[in-house]
């Protein structure tokens, strides 16, 4: 676990942002190359696999139930696939660290298998709401006990599983892959309604796979007894990895830089259609589509930025990227407010109020309000801010620093693993004045 030995941040200010980068892959995609290249019949190959911390904790499931898998290596993974029904009951309990990902979309998958399992994680996950999944899971006839509604998850194998027509009462993709993972080992036909459109890699790559999945409107639909046929994965880079120097060379007077082969999913680009309200200079070239997944090169180039109202509907599309949007906000010309943002309480971290928290600390006006926040661009200041072991509040807080008055002292970033691994070596290659420190 990587806070065993805790890092810190220490950025100085100023600088600019230039270059090319590719960064490493995406988290989302990752996770469900894993499960579903294990489920599926044949060798599947990925190239391009996040070797973060939570993908790896997703691909150590597979492993623990008897998946060969090789790698990764250089982002080169293969997996010789057992078939729906290949899975065999691990010999100890599953512990997945801080990832949120990896314990839904599991807890649907593991409900329709003969074998019993338990599934935990770090104090961060211990945390976040599991009834989102446990309830719908339970009215498919999964037997889950857990904590409160938090984990551990104890899953008891060899329930017998039923469609159900499910209205989803947030927009969550982890909820959404969750059932139509456990769909598949249902009878009947499982459909989940959606409130707003969320990222879809579930879909796109159980279609990939040669399993039937009906969209119509905002309901999808799966019907359990299928099989998945193995393919070969090209990953993209993460739009939200890339997001932090996107938002860097938004903020920072000269910069230019471009992001290689970013997966552009319309589900995933939120953040881009709130960068360009607010004023951003960002082009798109090199647009192809690869495995299912449209990626782009992404160009920003600096240019003033203003506040803007984030609207409503860009906020599932971008529910990742807010800390990162905040440090925009900080640096932006006027007020900028985002509504409809709850579900960012219940983050690896509040990350509205650890946000404005750390805004504050920084002599920024940012005032959290129940589902979102108000920004008041200013002047960014020195000072010590803690990231709460959430990875994407330390690297937001990390490109601050290119506007600030002097250095900023980021505590607690040993979970910049989970997702991006090399961050550090990455952000100073083109520019970010960047140290690390154990502590
Ligand atoms: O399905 C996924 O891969 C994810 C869905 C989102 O979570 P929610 O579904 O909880 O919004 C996102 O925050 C998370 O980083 C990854
Ligand atoms: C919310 C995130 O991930 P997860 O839910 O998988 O922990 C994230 O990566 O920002």
């Amino acid at each position: 676990m990587s806070s065993e030995i805790n890092k810190k941040y220490i950025v100085h200010p100023g600088g600019q942002i230039q270059g090319e980068l590719r960064v490493p892959g995406d988290k989302s995609i990752s996770h469900r190359s894993i499960m579903l290249g294990s489920l599926a019949e044949g060798t599947t190959k990925v190239t391009g696999f996040l070797e973060g911390e939570d993908a790896l904790a997703t691909l150590a499931t597979f492993r623990a139930m008897g998946v060969d898998i090789i790698g990764p290596d250089k982002g080169k993974v293969t997996i010789h696939g057992v078939g729906m029904q290949g899975l065999k009951a691990p010999e100890k309990e599953f512990y997945v660290g801080n990832s949120g990902t990896s314990i839904r979309l599991l807890s649907g998958l593991l409900s329709g298998q003969q074998f019993d399992c338990t599934l935990s994680g770090d104090k961060s996950l211990s945390g976040r709401p599991m009834k989102r999944v446990t309830d719908p899971l339970a009215l498919m006839g999964a037997k889950i006990d857990t904590k409160e509604g938090k984990p551990p998850l104890k899953i008891h194998g060899g329930s017998s599983l039923k469609g159900i027509d499910y209205l989803l009462p947030m927009a969550s993709a982890q909820v959404k892959s969750c059932l139509l993972l456990a769909g598949m080992y249902a009878e009947g036909k499982t459909s989940v309604t959606e409130p707003a459109p969320t990222r879809d890699h579930t879909e796109r790559m159980l279609s990939g796979m040669g399993y039937a999945v009906d969209v119509e409107g905002s309901t999808i639909s799966i019907t359990g007894g299928g099989k998945l046929t193995a393919t070969n994965i090209d990953v993209p880079a993460d739009i939200s990895s890339a997001t932090f120097f996107m938002v860097a060379a938004a903020i920072a007077p000269g910069s230019d830089i471009t992001l290689k082969h970013v997966g552009i999913n319309p589900t995933r680009i939120g953040v881009i259609n709130i960068l360009k309200l607010m004023g951003a200079d960002i082009s798109l070239t090199n647009e192809a589509e690869t495995g299912g997944e449209p990626v782009a090169d992404i160009r920003v180039r600096y240019a003033p930025l203003k506040g803007i109202q984030i609207p409503e509907d860009q906020v599932p599309l971008a529910i990742d990227e807010f800390p990162a949007l905040f440090i925009a906000a900080a640096c932006a010309e006027g007020q900028t407010v985002l509504t409809g943002a709850e579900e960012l309480r219940v983050k690896e971290s509040d990350r509205i109020q650890v946000m404005a928290d750390g805004l504050q600390t920084l002599g920024i006006d940012a005032k959290p309000t129940e589902d979102g926040i108000v920004i008041h661009g200013g002047i960014i200041g020195s000072g010590e801010v803690d990231s709460h072991s959430d990875h994407r509040i330390a690297m937001s807080f990390a490109i601050a620093a290119l506007q600030a008055g002097g250095s900023i002292q980021i505590n607690d970033c040993a979970n910049v693993a989970t997702s991006f691994p090399g961050f550090v070596e990455m952000a100073s290659e083109v520019g970010l004045n960047i140290e690390e420190i154990d502590g």
